[in-house]
This record gives C-alpha cells, sequence and structure tokens, in this order.
C-alpha cells in the first residue's frame, strides 16, 4: 500500500470505531482480515496512526473546526502531530490511486489558520465534562494526570501464580523468550514487558501451563489489599472475566470457599478456563439484576469484594477509544448503580467481615462519591484505614466487633479480642515495601486511588469497609 492509501484506511477505520461500541483492536483486525491485500508492515502504520489519532481526538477535532470524521481527524494529525506542511499533506490527498481525495477549500483553511489558542481540555485531549471532574479531584495536577492516561504504549503485566512457580523462574522463563522483562514496583508478584513489539503472551508455555496471567499491576494491588486469606469465605460479586477471581484465589491459597458471581453468564462461563489454567476452585453463580441467588450466603462472607461495572476510565491509556463514547449521562447511572450494587452486596458480609469496593474508573463520581454515598446509606459498615492506624495494626477490627482472621477464617475458636484484621496495606505478603511507601502518600483513610501518573498503573479507587458486628 502507498501512504496515501494506508491514510485512507485509517480513516476508514476511524469512522468503524466511531459507530460502534467495539474496541479499536477488534476493529483493526476486522479490516485485516476484510483486506487481506494489506501486509503487517501496512497494518501496523494504519494502526500506528489510529492509535495517534484517538489519544488526541479533542485536538484534531477541535483544529478541524469540529469534524469528527475519520478522514478530517487524519489530516488534524499529518499537520498537528506529525507536523506536515500544507504542502506535504496535499501531496498525500492528490486522490490518485487508493489515496485520499484532494483537500477541500475549507480543510485547506484549517491547516493554515493554526491552531490558535486551546480550551484546557481540548489540549488534554480528554471530553471537557471529564476534566471538570478531574480538575476537583486533583487541582494542580490534573493536566499530569489527563496526560499520563491518555499517554501511549502502557506496559504489559503478568501476576506470577506463585502456586505454580516463582517469581525468578517466570522471569528467566519470559527472558529466555526473548522478552525485556522486569519487577512491577508495587505487587510482589507481578512482572513487566513492554507492549512494543506486541508480544503475544497467550502463546508462551507458561502462560498455558497457568504460570502467569496477563493483569495490570493496579489490578493485582487491589486484590492483595482486599485481605483475602486462606480458609475465609470470600464472594467477588461483579466477577466479570474473572481477572480479579484469580487474584483473591492466589492470596486464599487454594483454602476456602471462593464464590464468583456476576449478572452476564457468558462472562462467567469464561473464567473457568482460566480456573483451570491456575489449577484453582471458585464456585460461579449467576445473580440477577438484584443480588438474587446468593442467598445462601447472606451474613456469612468473611469478604464481599465489589469490583463495580464502571467507565474503564482508568484504562483509557490502553483503550483510548472509550474516552470519546463516555457521556456525562452515564457516567450519572453508574453512580447510581454502583451505590445500589454495594448496597446489595452488604447482605453478605458477615459481622466483622469486609467489605472492599473497586472500580477501574479515574472519575470522583464514580469513586468518592459513590463510597460516599453507600457510607451515608450504611453506618454499620466502618472505613478500615489503608494504612495501619496510629493506634495500632487493626484497631478498627476491634471497634467493627473484632472477629477477626489472623489466624485463618473458619477458626471459629479464636477469641474475637485477640484476633487482628491485618492493615490493607500488610496485602497478605504480596506488596512490596515500596507499595508500602507509596500508599502511605496515596491513600487517604480507607481510601485509595492509583493511576497512570501517580504509580504506573492504570487508574483504579479502592475502599475498604468492616462491618459491625
Ligand atoms: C468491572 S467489571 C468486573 C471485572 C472483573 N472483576 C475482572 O477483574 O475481570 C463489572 C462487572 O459487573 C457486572 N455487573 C453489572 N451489574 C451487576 C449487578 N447488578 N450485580 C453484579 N454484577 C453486576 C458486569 O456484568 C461486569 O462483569
Amino acid at each position: 500500500m502507498t501512504p496515501a492509501a494506508r491514510l485512507a484506511a485509517a480513516a476508514s477505520v476511524l469512522d468503524s470505531i466511531a459507530q460502534g461500541r467495539q474496541p479499536a483492536e477488534a476493529v483493526m483486525k476486522a479490516w485485516g482480515t476484510a483486506n487481506r491485500y494489506a501486509g503487517s508492515k501496512d497494518r501496523r502504520a494504519i494502526a500506528d496512526r489510529v492509535y495517534k489519532v484517538l489519544r488526541a481526538r479533542g485536538r484534531l477535532s477541535w483544529i478541524m473546526g469540529g469534524r469528527e470524521d475519520g478522514r478530517a481527524l487524519v489530516i488534524g494529525s499529518l499537520h498537528a502531530i506529525d507536523g506536515l506542511s500544507l504542502e506535504e499533506i496535499e501531496a498525500l490527498h492528490s486522490g490518485d490511486g487508493y489515496g485520499p481525495r484532494p483537500l477541500s477549500k475549507q480543510e485547506r483553511s484549517r491547516i493554515t489558520a493554526g491552531q490558535g489558542e486551546l480550551p484546557g481540555w481540548v489540549a488534554a485531549g480528554l471530553p471537557e465534562f471529564v476534566v471538570e471532574d478531574f480538575k476537583a479531584t486533583f487541582g494542580d495536577r490534573w493536566a499530569e494526570e489527563a496526560h499520563a492516561l491518555m499517554a501511549p504504549r502502557a506496559p504489559i503485566d503478568l501476576r506470577v501464580n506463585d502456586a505454580a512457580a516463582t517469581v525468578d523462574e517466570v522471569e528467566a522463563e519470559l527472558k529466555a523468550a526473548g522478552l525485556d522483562v522486569s519487577r512491577t514496583p508495587w505487587s510482589a508478584v507481578g512482572l513487566r514487558v513492554p507492549s512494543e513489539p506486541p508480544p503475544n503472551i497467550q502463546a508462551l508455555e507458561g502462560f498455558k501451563a497457568g504460570r502467569f496471567e496477563i493483569q495490570d499491576e493496579g489490578s493485582q494491588v487491589v486484590c492483595w489489599l482486599a485481605g483475602a486469606q486462606p480458609g475465609m469465605t470470600v464472594v467477588d460479586y461483579c466477577a466479570g472475566g474473572g481477572g480479579k477471581t484469580l487474584g483473591l484465589a492466589q492470596a486464599m491459597k487454594g483454602k476456602g470457599k471462593l464464590v464468583a458471581s456476576d449478572v452476564v453468564n457468558k462472562r462467567l462461563e469464561n473464567i473457568r478456563p482460566r480456573l483451570q489454567r491456575a489449577r484453582v476452585e471458585a464456585d460461579l453463580v449467576l445473580i440477577g439484576q438484584n443480588g438474587g441467588g446468593l442467598e445462601d450466603l447472606n451474613g456469612q462472607a468473611d469478604l464481599v469484594f465489589v469490583d463495580a461495572p464502571c467507565s474503564g476510565s482508568g484504562t483509557w491509556r490502553r483503550r483510548p477509544e472509550d474516552a470519546w463514547r463516555l457521556t456525562a449521562e452515564e457516567v450519572e447511572k453508574l453512580h447510581g448503580l454502583q451505590v445500589r450494587i454495594l448496597s446489595q452486596a452488604t447482605k453478605l458480609v458477615k459481622p466483622g467481615g469486609r467489605l472492599v469496593y473497586v472500580t477501574c474508573s479515574m472519575l470522583a463520581r464514580e469513586n468518592e462519591a459513590s463510597v460516599d454515598a453507600f457510607e451515608a446509606l450504611h453506618p454499620e459498615f466502618h472505613p478500615v484505614p489503608i494504612l495501619p492506624s496510629e493506634a495500632g495494626e487493626g484497631d478498627h477490627a476491634q471497634r467493627g466487633g473484632g472477629g477477626g482472621h489472623g489466624s485463618g477464617a473458619g477458626d471459629a475458636s479464636a477469641p474475637s479480642t485477640a484476633a487482628r484484621s491485618p492493615s490493607p496495606v500488610d496485602g497478605g505478603g504480596f506488596l512490596t515495601s515500596a507499595a508500602r511507601m507509596k500508599f502511605a502518600e496515596l491513600a487517604s483513610g480507607a481510601r485509595l486511588r492509583l493511576s497512570p501518573a501517580s504509580a504506573d498503573t492504570d487508574g483504579f479507587f479502592a475502599a475498604v469497609y468492616e462491618r459491625a458486628a
């Protein structure tokens, strides 16, 4: 393909992405299948252009006078990102062969007009309502947070299944496969590989044998903070694809009862092969929108983990297309759903047991606002500080009625006053000492926010609660 034909193809892929809800990666793949004449270098060049545009879509649309079609965004990117002159852009738009048609008068004038002063949200490359939320949360640091969230090429993180292999063994295995592997800073069982050139992790023997899984470090961290321990009864209430289920199973070391529930059966079914690969077990339970289906566990769970449905805005560095699909109305709906799901999940928590709320959202409306609403509705749930309180680690457990799980869940004979819940930052030994220092900086009481800018992870929010007796 000529460079011009690649631009035309990128514009058409961008239009397909804008028309649907499919991930950009899937649209790119479908385009490759339908256009077999395109070689790997062509597909690579087209994907590079598509992602370049998606990460800067707001700015490019602004420059092109509010146009949002693929052609305009590609033209804008040649000018504003690649720095091509009008003549160079025109040469790529001669209309010859499979290249794009010549520039219109308006398109030419958009390029010659220059960018001018860009409003903050346009420069940040995020929808305006998102930037307002960021300003309220991050203050002066909002632009840095926005930039890191939309920056290219997040690395790929792996969680080593320490029941099947040591971190050293997996590290050596990945090195032998030619990957440039390093340790993750916060999760003690995390490894990181660059996403460029794209590694085929799923084809590796260690992946197939369950020695490691793909999981962002932030996602690993929230599993470790939850405090699942061997012998506990744990419910992963919104189990989805099962990423956290596997992390919780790892913390439980295969001992106790783990239940993974969701309202979508297909998602639960996808967990099955992952459990088999990791050689761990969980009961998969399809629940109704109102939580029906888990009545047997009412008041029984030591830990209920609610990885709530959310905007997924914490993962926009991997899926920048989603930033432009989200609306303020959807965020409002998600906030309502999050508070409702948390309320439903409370029924399962036993006195002294924990409820952990997690999102992969960067938005305060889905994080702080959702747990504020939950706290107002459920005073029987006490916030558990992420860091040990000054009065001594675990004193919240006694305030909350004791009955901790320090000696292993199911040990009903353990005296409640002696047993103390470990502090979330203890992380069951799965958090590094660097994590403990870092989270001292990032945690606010029972709440912790991780982000690409602050922790080099996807954006995550976690809040930990304990039910009073
Ligand atoms: C953020 S995703 C979970 C991701 C998953 N925990 C993981 O780590 O792969 C949220 C999940 O909540 C589920 N969900 C939506 N409404 C729900 C409800 N009312 N009760 C329980 N789960 C619900 C969705 O089907 C979705 O799978």
